[in-house]
C-alpha cells in the first residue's frame, strides 16, 4: 500500500538546539499511527511539520508522494485535533462543526445570517453545509447538542466537537495531538475506542500523538517511538514489544516497567544488560533467578512483588492473584522463559540477538 504521508531525513532546530534530528517516518494510506515518546522528544514539532503550521529546517515532507514543503496547512487539506480542543466559546456546536466548511464555501458576504440568503449560490451552500454537519454530528453522537455552547458540554462531548470540526472537511489526513489528555481515566478509555471506530468508518490516515503507551499499544498498527528528536523504532506494537531495538525502547513500550539485570544477578550474561518484564517473570520454586521479597501489591487478577537481588538490583515480578505471598524478607526463586530474555549491548543499549 502506498504512503500517504512521509517525513523523509527531516531536521528542525531552534536556535541552537536541534529538536528533530533527521527524522524519517512513513504513513500507509489507511493506518492509524502514533508517535510516542517522552514530554520534549519532539513529537508535537513532527506532528506540526506534517500539518504544514511548521517548517523544516532540513529534509522533505511528502504527501501523496509529492513534496509539499511550500504549501500551507490550509492547503495540505490535513485536519488538526488539539489536546485543548481550540473550539470557539461564542459559536454553538452546530456553528463550530461548520467552520471549517463556512469558511471554504461561503464568501465573507455569505457568512452573514440576514444578507447571506440574498448572495447567489449561498443558501445552496448553506444547506450543503447544514446536511454536513448534521451527519457528522449524529455519527459522533452530538445530535442532541447541536445548540449548545462548547461552555455547557463535558469534556468528552467538547473534544468530540473537535473531532467533528476536523471529520466534517473530509481531510486525507487526521494529525491528533494527544486530544485524550484533559479527561479522566474512564472517558479517555471510551473516547480511545470511539477514535478507533472513526478510523475504521473513515479509512483515513490518523497520526495520534501520546506520552500514554497503554494508548498507543491500544490504538495503532503502527508506533513510532520517539526518543531525544530521534525516531527510535517504527514498528507495529507486537514488534516492539517482542523485539524492542534498543534498551530505551524497551523501557518505554510496555505496561510494567522492564527489569534490567546485570551479570551477578543470577544470569550468565557477560558484558551485556538483560531485559526481562515482570509479566515474564514469576515465583518458581525450581527458577535460577533468587530474590529477595520487599512489597506486594494485590491487583485482583495478579500480584505485582517488588524484590532485591543480592546484588542490589530491583526486580518486578508477577504471580498470579491467588498466589501466598510470603512474608517479606523471604527468599524467593524465579523462574523465567529464555525466549522472553532481551540482551542489550551494555555501552550502546542496542539490542543483540540472544543465543537462545
Ligand atoms: N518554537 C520553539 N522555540 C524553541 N524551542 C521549541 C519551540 N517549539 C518546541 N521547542 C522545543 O522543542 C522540544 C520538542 O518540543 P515538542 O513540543 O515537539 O515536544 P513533545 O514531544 O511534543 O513534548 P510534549 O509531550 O511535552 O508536548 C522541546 O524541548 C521544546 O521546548
Amino acid at each position: 500500500m502506498s504512503n500517504i504521508l512521509e517525513l523523509r531525513d527531516v531536521t528542525r532546530v531552534f536556535g541552537d538546539r536541534t529538536v528533530l534530528d533527521r527524522v524519517s517516518i512513513s504513513i500507509r494510506q489507511g493506518s492509524f499511527t502514533t508517535l510516542l515518546g517522552a514530554s520534549g522528544c519532539g513529537k508535537s514539532t513532527s506532528l506540526r511539520i506534517m500539518a504544514g503550521l511548521d517548517r523544516p529546517s532540513g529534509g522533505d515532507v511528502l504527501l501523496d508522494g509529492k513534496t509539499v514543503s511550500g504549501l500551507t496547512a490550509y492547503e495540505r487539506n490535513v485536519a488538526m485535533v488539539f489536546q485543548s480542543y481550540a473550539l470557539y466559546p461564542h459559536l454553538t456546536v452546530a456553528q463550530n462543526i461548520a467552520l471549517p466548511l463556512t469558511m471554504r464555501h461561503l464568501s465573507t458576504l455569505g457568512r452573514v445570517p440576514v444578507l447571506g440568503s440574498l448572495v447567489p449560490g449561498a443558501s445552496e451552500a448553506r444547506r450543503m453545509i447544514l446536511a454536513k454537519v448534521g451527519e457528522t454530528a449524529e455519527a459522533l453522537g452530538l445530535g442532541e447538542l447541536l445548540d449548545r455552547k462548547p461552555g455547557q458540554l463535558s469534556g468528552g462531548q467538547k473534544q468530540r466537537v473537535a473531532l467533528g470540526r476536523a471529520l466534517v472537511r473530509d481531510p486525507s489526513l487526521f494529525l491528533l495531538d494527544e486530544p485524550l489528555s484533559n479527561l479522566d481515566a474512564r472517558l479517555r478509555v471510551r473516547m480511545r475506542s470511539e477514535i478507533s471506530a472513526l478510523h475504521r468508518r473513515t479509512g483515513k490516515a490518523f497520526i495520534y500523538v501520546t506520552h500514554d503507551q497503554t494508548e498507543a499499544m491500544a490504538m495503532a498498527d503502527q508506533i513510532v517511538v520517539m526518543i531525544g528528536g530521534k525516531v527510535a523504532q517504527a514498528g507495529a506494537p507486537r514488534e516492539l514489544y517482542e523485539r524492542p531495538a534498543n534498551r530505551d525502547v524497551a523501557a518505554f513500550v510496555g505496561h510494567n516497567a522492564i527489569n534490567f539485570l546485570e551479570q551477578g544477578d543470577g544470569i550468565e550474561i557477560g558484558n551485556s544488560v538483560a531485559g526481562l518484564r515482570p509479566e515474564d517473570l514469576s515465583p518458581d520454586t525450581a527458577g535460577t533467578l533468587s530474590a529477595r521479597l520487599e512489597s506486594a501489591e494485590y491487583l485482583g487478577s495478579e500480584i505485582v512483588l517488588g524484590l532485591r537481588s543480592a546484588k542490589g538490583t530491583e526486580i518486578r515480578a508477577i504471580a498470579p492473584g491467588d498466589y501466598a505471598v510470603p512474608a517479606p524478607g523471604s527468599e524467593l526463586r524465579l523462574g523465567f522463559s529464555p525466549r522472553k530474555l532481551h540482551l542489550f549491548d551494555a555501552t550502546t543499549g542496542a539490542r543483540l540477538e540472544t543465543a537462545a
